[in-house]
């Protein structure tokens, strides 16, 4: 069996996130682990999340960044407070900002391993840098400011 992802530990209500929900079945599903200090993500992109053809699309990079480091975000405040992720309070973590450089072209039909590093977590926000690799290259790379998901998010 292998170790449940950050993503099994959300509940039902923020399941259904294109990138990263569980429940959603057009979305990515992204499972995020620790390996070590750093998180990673393994996804391979098919044939629909073509940029150019044989190029993955951007738009898809940036998601799997996205999903990544909110999840890394909130994993790595768990950690910090030497609990597991199913122990209340729960961290929800939300994106407040998304940046993306795209480095080379990613090649598609691969397996792409995203890794992330927390640098660093302050009040209720968690800055997260992520690389996007293909066949051990660095494609893409990002930073994440993920901030804790207000109560009543979405209500105006
Ligand atoms: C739980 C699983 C869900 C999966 C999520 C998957 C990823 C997503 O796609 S989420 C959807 C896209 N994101 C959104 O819709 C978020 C919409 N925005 C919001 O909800 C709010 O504006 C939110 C939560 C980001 C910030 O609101 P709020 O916490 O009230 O603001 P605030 O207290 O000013 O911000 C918290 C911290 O974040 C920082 N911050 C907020 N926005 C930004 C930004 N754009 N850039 C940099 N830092 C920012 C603030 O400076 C503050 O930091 P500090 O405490 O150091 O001053």
């Amino acid at each position: 069996m292998p170790e449940p992802a950050f993503q099994d530990y959300y509940p039902e209500n923020v399941s259904h996130c294109y990138g990263c929900g569980s429940l959603n079945a057009l979305g990515l599903r992204i499972r995020t682990r620790w390996e070590g200090d750093e998180s990673v993500t393994r996804f391979t992109p098919r044939p629909e999340h073509t940029a150019i053809p044989g190029f993955v699309y951007g738009g898809l990079l940036a998601s799997l960044v996205d999903c990544h480091s909110t999840g890394t975000a909130a994993a790595a405040m768990y950690r910090q407070e030497g609990r597991a992720m199913d122990t209340l309070p729960a961290y929800r973590f939300v994106t407040a900002s998304l940046h993306v450089d795209y480095l080379a072209p990613t090649p598609l039909g691969v397996e792409l391993e995203v890794r992330g590093r927390v640098k660093r977590i302050e009040g209720r926000k968690v800055v997260v840098e992520a690389t996007v690799s293909a066949l051990g290259k660095v494609t893409a790379r990002g930073e994440v400011v993920a901030a804790q998901m207000r109560e009543g998010f979405g209500q105006v």
